[in-house]
C-alpha cells in the first residue's frame, strides 16, 4: 500500500507537519487548504518542503459546497475551483477532493449535479488535473458512498473519481456490501480512520472523534478487505480530526500513525493473504505475531530510605528476598508467582529513572513464546529498543521503550523449566518468615498506568498493535476532584490485564499521580491471591487504605452477603463487587509516592472491582489531606 496522511491529523504549522510526517515514512501527504491558508510561505515553497521530505501531495482538500446552489453562485463556484486549479498547478499536486454540500442553499437535484460536475471534470481535464468527490456524513443531499459513487458513475468522465472515507461509511451504518463492485480504478482515494462507537451528532463525532486504525472500534479491517476486492492499488491516507492529536507533538502523531498502517496491513495480510499481491505486503513478510502471554515481573527504581520503605511493605504483603543479582545491586522479592525486582544498581537505567521519578517502576517484564520475535516485531513498528549492560553469562533480555519513560521486557521460558532468576541471580537464604505473615499463593493480577491525555490513544495503539491485546471501552471512574477516564488492554486469556487512565482533572487520581511521580507511569499493581480473608487476617493493617463504615453499610443494604462475610469485610478494609457469575474481593495499601499495592480474590469475575473505584479514590483523597505527604 502506498501510505499518506493529510494534514489536518497533526498539530503545528505546515511546515512541522509536513517534517514531520516526511520524518515518519509515509510516502505522500494531503494538504488541508486551511493549513496552507494560514502558513506564511508560499505554495511553491511547500511544494518544495514536501520534495525535501520525500512526499508526494497527493491532493488538495477539501473543495466544499460546490453543486446545486443558486445560479448566481454557479458561476463563483467555477471561478474558485479554477483558482484552486492555480494553486495545484504551484502546489504541484494534480488531485482535487470535493466534499459534498452542506449549505441549505443547495437543491436536491441529481441532473443538476451531474451537469456540473460534467463541466468541473472537463475543466479540470483540460489542466490535466483530476477530481474525487466524497461523500460528508451530514452532507445536505449526498451523505453515503452509494450515493456519490452513482454521481461519479453517470458523470462518467475519467477523471473524476470517488472518494471513500471509512469514517462517513460507518458513521452511516457500516454498509459494505456495495463497495466491492465499484472498480478500483474510479476510486480517487482512500481515506482511513476508525472511531469508538458513540451515540452523538455524527459531525462532532466525525471533528472530534476520529482516530488511527487499531485505537478505536470500527471494522477497519474489514474495511480494507472490501477496497482491496475493487482493485483498488492507490493511496490509502489517514483523515484523522481528533482533539488529542491537536494537543499532542506531531512527530509523534505521524509515527502513531504510521504504526496504525503497519498494522492495518498485517491484520488484512493475516486474514486475505490472497489479495494481498505486493511482495512487500505478503504474509512472508510480516513480522512475527505479537506473543505476550503473562506477566514475568515488575522492576522498581529505588535507592536508601525509599529501598526500605518499599521493602517493608512488600515484606508485609508475603513477599520474601529469594536471589540477589550476580553482578548488579539488584535483588528479587518472590510471593507465589509474583516476582518484584527491586533495582539499585548505581549508574544503570534504574538509577536514572530513580532520579528523575522517585520510588517508581521502571520496567514491566512479560513473558513471551518469542521474545526475539517481540523484539523484532517492536522494531518493525518503529519502537525504539533498549540495549542495557550485560555481563557474558548473563541473559540479554530484550527491551523496548514503552509507557512514559517505562521499559518493558520480554522474557522467554526454556523448556527446562529455568526462569529468568535462575540464570541471572543467585539464591539467598533467607531467613523464614513469621508464621503470622500472610501467604498465599500470589500472582501479577493487573498493572494500572497513570498517563496523560494526549498519550491515551498512543497507548491503546501500543498494547493493540505491539501486543495483540483487545482493548475495552472507555469507562469514566469519579474521583472526588474530578473525572478518570479508564480503558483496559487484556489478553484474551486474561492472563495480561493492562488497565490506563487520564484525567483532565488535575486534583483527580491520575494527575495526583503523575504530579508526585514526575510523569506518567506504573501507579498500581494488583495482586491475586487464593484466600483473601485468610490473607488479610495475617495482615498489618497500618498498610491498608482505611474504607469508610458507611461503605459497608451501603454493602449490607445492596447484596445478601453472609454475616460473617460481611464483618470480615468491615474489620479488614474490604472490599466487595459481584458479578452475575460471581464476586471480587479486594484490598488497596496505602500510597508511597503516588504508587500503590492491591490485593484481590477474584471468584469466577473477570472485572476490576471499577465499582469500587470511587471509593478508593475518595478513601485516597481524605488521606492526602490528612497526611499530604503519602
Ligand atoms: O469535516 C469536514 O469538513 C471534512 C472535510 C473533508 C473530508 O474529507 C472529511 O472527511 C471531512
Ligand atoms: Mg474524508
Amino acid at each position: 500500500m502506498k501510505r499518506s496522511i493529510a494534514t489536518v491529523c497533526l498539530s503545528g504549522d505546515l511546515r512541522q507537519k509536513i517534517q514531520a510526517a516526511g520524518q515518519a515514512g509515509y510516502d505522500g501527504i494531503e494538504i488541508f487548504e486551511n493549513d496552507l491558508m494560514l502558513f506564511n510561505e508560499s505554495p511553491s515553497v511547500v511544494r518544495q518542503m514536501a520534495q525535501d521530505s520525500g512526499l508526494e501531495i497527493i491532493a488538495l482538500q477539501p473543495f466544499r459546497d460546490f453543486e446545486c446552489m443558486p445560479a448566481t453562485k454557479m458561476q463563483k463556484n467555477f471561478d474558485r475551483a479554477e483558482r484552486k486549479f492555480d494553486l495545484m498547478e504551484e502546489l504541484g499536486t494534480d488531485t482535487l477532493l470535493i466534499c459534498s454540500n452542506v449549505s441549505p442553499q443547495c437543491v436536491d437535484n441529481f441532473e443538476l449535479a451531474v451537469d456540473q460536475f460534467g463541466e468541473l471534470a472537463d475543466r479540470a481535464g483540460r489542466r490535466t488535473f483530476k477530481l474525487g468527490y466524497e461523500a460528508l456524513a451530514w452532507g445536505r443531499h449526498i451523505r453515503d458512498y452509494q450515493q456519490a459513487w452513482k454521481l461519479v458513475r453517470h458523470v462518467d468522465a475519467d477523471n473524476l473519481g470517488v472518494v471513500l472515507d471509512s469514517f462517513h461509511i460507518f458513521a452511516r451504518g457500516r454498509d459494505l456490501s456495495t463497495l466491492r463492485e465499484i472498480p478500483g480504478d474510479r476510486i480517487a482515494l482512500i481515506q482511513i480512520a476508525d472511531a469508538p462507537w458513540l451515540k452523538m451528532d455524527v459531525l462532532q463525532w466525525s471533528r472530534h472523534f476520529r482516530c488511527f486504525p487499531g485505537q478505536g472500534d470500527f471494522p477497519v479491517v474489514e474495511f480494507m478487505e472490501s477496497v482491496l476486492e475493487t482493485g483498488y492499488n492507490g493511496y490509502i491516507s489517514h483523515e484523522i480530526f481528533n482533539d488529542e492529536f491537536r494537543s499532542s507533538p506531531c512527530k509523534r502523531t505521524a509515527v502513531d500513525g504510521m504504526r496504525s498502517l503497519l498494522w492495518l496491513e498485517e491484520e488484512v495480510a493475516r486474514s486475505v493473504p490472497d489479495l494481498v499481491d505486493t511482495e512487500a505486503e505478503a504474509v512472508s513478510h510480516l513480522p512475527p505475531k505479537a506473543s505476550v502471554r503473562d506477566f514475568e515481573f515488575v522492576e522498581f527504581a529505588a535507592h536508601g530510605d525509599d529501598n526500605a520503605t518499599l521493602v517493608n511493605l512488600i515484606t508485609s504483603l508475603g513477599f520474601r528476598k529469594t536471589h540477589h543479582h550476580r553482578s548488579k545491586d539488584v535483588d528479587l522479592y518472590r510471593q507465589g508467582d509474583a516476582c518484584i525486582v527491586i533495582n539499585e544498581e548505581p549508574d544503570s537505567f534504574a538509577q536514572n529513572h530513580y532520579l528523575v521519578h522517585g520510588l517508581s517502576v521502571c520496567a514491566v517484564a512479560y513473558r513471551s513464546d518469542d521474545a526475539d520475535g517481540m523484539a523484532e516485531r517492536a522494531s518493525w513498528l518503529g519502537y525504539r529498543s533498549f540495549e542495557g549492560n550485560v555481563e557474558s553469562g548473563e541473559l540479554d533480555i530484550p527491551g523496548i521503550r514503552g509507557l512514559g519513560d517505562e521499559l518493558a521486557y520480554f522474557v522467554q521460558r526454556d523448556d527446562t523449566g529455568q526462569r529468568f532468576y535462575d540464570v541471572d541471580f543467585q539464591p539467598i537464604e533467607s531467613p523464614a518468615l513469621p508464621p503470622s505473615a500472610p501467604g498465599t499463593n500470589m500472582r501479577i493480577d493487573h498493572i494500572t498506568s497513570g498517563i496523560s491525555e494526549s498519550e491515551f490513544l498512543s497507548i491503546s495503539l501500543f498494547y493493540r498493535a505491539l501486543f495483540g491485546l483487545d482493548i475495552a471501552q472507555p469507562q469514566d471512574l469519579i474521583d472526588p476532584y474530578g473525572i478518570v477516564v479508564s480503558r483496559t488492554a487484556t489478553s484474551k486469556d486474561h492472563r495480561i490485564r493492562l488497565p490506563f487512565n487520564m484525567s483532565r482533572s488535575w486534583g483527580a487520581s491520575t494527575e495526583r499521580f503523575r504530579e508526585q511521580h514526575k510523569g506518567s507511569g506504573v501507579q498500581h499493581i494488583a495482586l491475586a491471591c487464593d484466600d483473601i480473608v485468610a490473607f488479610v487476617k495475617r495482615l498489618d493493617p497500618s498498610i491498608q487504605l482505611p474504607i469508610p463504615q458507611n461503605y459497608y453499610d451501603d454493602l449490607e443494604a445492596r447484596y445478601d452477603l453472609e454475616p460473617d462475610l460481611l464483618d470480615a469485610l468491615r474489620t479488614h478494609n474490604l472490599l466487595y463487587d459481584q458479578c452475575e457469575t460471581g464476586f471480587l474481593i479486594h484490598f488497596y495499601t496505602r500510597a508511597f509516592n503516588g504508587l500503590f499495592f492491591e490485593v484481590l480474590q477474584r471468584t469466577r469475575y473477570g472485572n476490576y472491582g471499577e465499582n469500587n473505584a470511587h471509593v478508593r479514590m475518595a478513601a485516597q483523597a481524605r488521606l492526602r489531606m490528612i497526611e499530604p505527604s503519602v
